[in-house]
């Protein structure tokens, strides 16, 4: 009789709790929702348990091949050889400074890992030739689409690593992309920065296709990136193990399909900037006085601009020609020109030191909260000829607080500024194509990353969706569940 007043006890005090979290509940879902990141993330939104992810097949998204070719071509033709490309003594030494001053906010960031330094490129390493001026087929020209601060000025060999503002050269198959514990928000700053001041994400019915190609390119690039770090992730720094973390990949790329959209729009972009320019690359020099790794690039690169696998299947990776058309296209092209560079201002001003105002902790919070507005004063300061807007894709990349990752920030830059280059900056009758060596390197390299990250996304993505996106649907289907036995209709 005892046992069983106590056993009624315990039921009505289970109950009472119940009642009290369902209460509990019912008060956060009315008032404020779940704190946001939780297991209860859905439950503000409308509820989408019966949606599945959607996958990618068909045709890239403002492109003229579909994602099954892309995967196949990538897999028999552009992978392999773009891998043995970049390992050549000629694509493998990148130009670079690495040292400049952040001129937007004080350098903050830093990365948690000892190796995201870039490590030294001895004098006797990189090829003689790069230190000639006249190679042939490389001329050091200035590229609309990049200002060219990368370019050292006649100035072709510059062996000490430690000059700040100097080129110096770098060996990438020895600075690999991969995680460096670069995050927080000084890395969140630069992606913030460049999407709301460069490149904003226009609505897709409202803007014309020329103008939501930067949003595309720098998000497939950002895409790439997160791939990159996912695939070489430090797993356990006691042991030192490093691995893939899938649990990344999928929280930052797979589970967004327009992300994955994004990645191989860049790659189609970048490859068919690449055979656009096929017969220049065919005839350009890559000497580097070791003649047979000089004849091995030689033949990597017809391979790469004369497959006739890649010109069957994939013959326009993307359709150039259809864009800037009609008599506002000119000034459409500045426009989007001008937004890629739209990132540095550099102040000839009169005796007004606008860097040192902008490194001053006051002025930097002020220009993080007011981006608009300054851009307005800025504006209006121009109109007045106070002081000449003119604006660096690349020295945002000197605000990116770890080495390894300014490297490959500023070198991925650049490729796009080439492909940029390539595909609209030559068009008009008596303009030819010249490239800078260093243009050249960026461009491979670059199309090597986004090749290795579409490999990635196309032979990880299902089984890595698969077990993610298992849990994640199995979360979802609780908390609709939650969401269902509360009554609500929220948002559903
Ligand atoms: C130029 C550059 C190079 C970097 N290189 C490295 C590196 O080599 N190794 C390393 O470990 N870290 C690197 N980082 C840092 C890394 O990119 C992340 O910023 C960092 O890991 C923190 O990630 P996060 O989850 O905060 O989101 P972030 O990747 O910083 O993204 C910020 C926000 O951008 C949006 N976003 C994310 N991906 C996309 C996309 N594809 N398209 C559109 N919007 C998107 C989301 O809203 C997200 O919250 C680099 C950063 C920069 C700016």
């Amino acid at each position: 009789m005892g046992e069983k007043n106590s056993s009624g006890r315990w039921k009505r005090i289970g109950w009472l709790f119940g009642a009290v979290v369902a209460v509990g509940v019912a008060i956060v879902l009315g008032v404020g929702g779940w704190p946001s990141g939780s297991l209860f993330d859905g439950v503000n939104k409308p509820c989408s348990c019966s949606q599945g992810e959607r996958k990618s097949s068909g045709v890239v998204e403002g492109c003229c091949c579909n994602y099954e070719t892309v995967d196949h071509l990538n897999e028999e033709v552009l992978h392999p050889a773009l891998q043995e490309l970049v390992k050549t003594s000629f694509f493998r030494h990148f130009k670079v400074k690495l040292w400049c001053n952040c001129p937007f906010w004080p350098d903050d960031g830093m990365c948690a890992l000892e190796d995201c330094s870039v490590c030294d490129c001895p004098e006797k390493e990189f090829p003689e030739s790069f230190r000639k001026p006249n190679h042939k087929g490389w001329v050091e020209v200035d590229n609309p689409w990049t200002n060219d601060d990368e370019t050292d000025n006649g100035a072709y060999f510059l062996p000490h690593f430690s000059q700040s503002s100097e080129m110096t050269y770098v060996n990438l198959q020895l600075n690999p992309e991969r995680y460096t514990g670069y995050t927080g928000p000084s890395a969140r700053r630069i992606w913030v920065a460049v999407y709301t001041e460069n490149c904003p994400k226009y609505p897709s019915e409202e803007f014309c296709q020329e103008k939501k190609i930067l949003y595309k390119l720098i998000s497939g690039l950002h895409s790439s990136i997160s791939v990159h770090i996912a695939v070489d992730y430090l797993l356990d720094k006691a042991t030192n193990l490093w691995g893939q973390n899938m649990t990344l990949m999928y929280d930052r790329v797979l589970k967004h399909p327009d992300r994955i959209s994004n990645l191989y729009f860049t790659f189609l972009f970048v490859l068919r900037a690449v055979t656009k320019a096929a017969d220049y690359f065919e005839q350009a020099e890559y000497g580097t006085g070791n003649p047979a790794e000089d004849l091995k690039t030689q033949s990597l690169i017809r391979q790469l601009m004369f497959s006739s696998e890649l010109r069957a299947a994939c013959p326009i990776p993307f359709d150039e020609a259809k864009l800037w058309k009609g008599h506002s296209g000119p000034e459409l092209k500045l426009e989007v020109q001008k937004q890629f560079r739209n990132i540095r201002f550099l102040f000839p001003t009169r005796g007004v030191d606008y860097q040192l105002f902008l490194l001053s902790p006051t002025a930097t919070s002020f220009l993080h909260h007011h981006l608009q507005l300054i851009g307005l004063i800025y504006a209006v300061l121009n109109l007045f000829s106070l002081c000449n807007i003119t604006l660096h894709c690349s020295a945002l990349m000197d605000c990116v607080g770890c080495e390894k990752c300014r490297l490959w920030g500023k070198l991925q830059v650049l490729g796009l500024g080439t492909a940029l280059k390539i595909l609209f900056s030559v068009d008009g009758p008596g303009q030819t194509l010249q490239l800078q060596r260093n243009e050249v390197i960026a461009l491979m390299n670059l199309l090597n990353r986004l090749s290795e990250s579409v490999k990635t996304v196309h032979e990880m993505g299902p089984s890595t969706e698969s077990i993610m996106g298992g849990q994640h649907q199995t979360q979802n289907r609780q908390v609709c569940r939650l969401h269902k036995m509360l009554g609500g209709s929220r948002g559903s």
